[in-house]
């Protein structure tokens, strides 16, 4: 079930998905969330920081990335720094067992992340509750999401025994390691955050299409809210 939220901006927006965010969060002792890099969510994540930092209610939070790029945790392009950078206040605390949240890291010192899939497959069952509460989606105006993109079919089969491929951006040749598509869709919400007329007319002919974001909501179980603004 796909339900479309339109927001004059992206302020409103941030607003409205970050107040949604932080009341599951609240109303859980644990929580889970996979988190999109790129440009669009960063503000949304630097608001739940905002939130989580005036806040003493919500008990643990595990963080994963959707997809990682392969490079160096301080490298501007990496999710994993983004995703910190982003909610640094909230898990600015003394002590390590205090900290609100866990990043659960796709990245090993494996030099390909073809090679680093079997550790993190292990780490993601092992830190990992079996579903999310939400995972938060970007969408490439070719229709990928996470880095499931478009002319990788293979990655567009629903295979419960896969938790994380590699991946690489057709584009720049950027290597990356992604959550399945059988993992991004063991959860209870899918946020979808996507801006501009583009990338929603890709959406809106989605269901017509074989692209990534077409084998996601085929495959998704739950709710699929998109947030949208101009
Ligand atoms: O690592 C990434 O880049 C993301 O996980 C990716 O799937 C992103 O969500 C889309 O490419 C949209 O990116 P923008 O929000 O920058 O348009």
């Amino acid at each position: 079930m796909l339900r479309m939220h339109e927001y004059p901006d992206f302020a409103t927006l941030s607003d409205a998905l970050s107040a949604q965010w932080m009341a599951i969060i609240q109303a859980k002792e644990n929580s889970s969330f996979a988190l999109a890099g790129g440009t669009t969510p960063a503000p949304v994540y630097r608001q739940l920081d905002s939130l989580l930092s005036a806040s003493t209610a919500g008990g643990k939070i595990k963080l994963v990335a959707t997809d990682e790029r392969w490079v160096a945790d301080a490298d501007p392009q990496s999710n994993e720094g983004l995703f910190r950078q982003c909610l640094e206040k909230s898990n600015h605390v003394s002590s390590q067992e205090a900290q609100r949240w866990q990043l659960v890291s796709l990245k090993t010192p494996d030099a390909m992340p073809a090679d680093a899939i079997p550790a993190v497959g292990k780490r993601l069952a092992e830190q990992l509750p079996a579903a999310f509460d939400a995972i938060l989606l970007g969408m490439g105006a070719d229709g990928h999401v996470a880095s499931l993109f478009p002319g990788s079919p293979h990655l567009l089969v629903n295979n419960p025994d896969s938790l994380c491929v590699p991946a690489t951006n057709p584009q720049s040749g950027q290597t990356r390691i992604s959550l399945s598509l059988s993992r991004l869709v063991n959860t209870e919400r899918i946020w979808l955050v996507i801006t501009g007329r583009e990338k929603r007319l890709v959406l809106d002919n989605a269901g017509a299409d074989s692209l990534p974001i077409s084998a996601l909501l085929r495959e998704a179980t739950c709710p699929v809210d998109v947030f949208w603004s101009p």
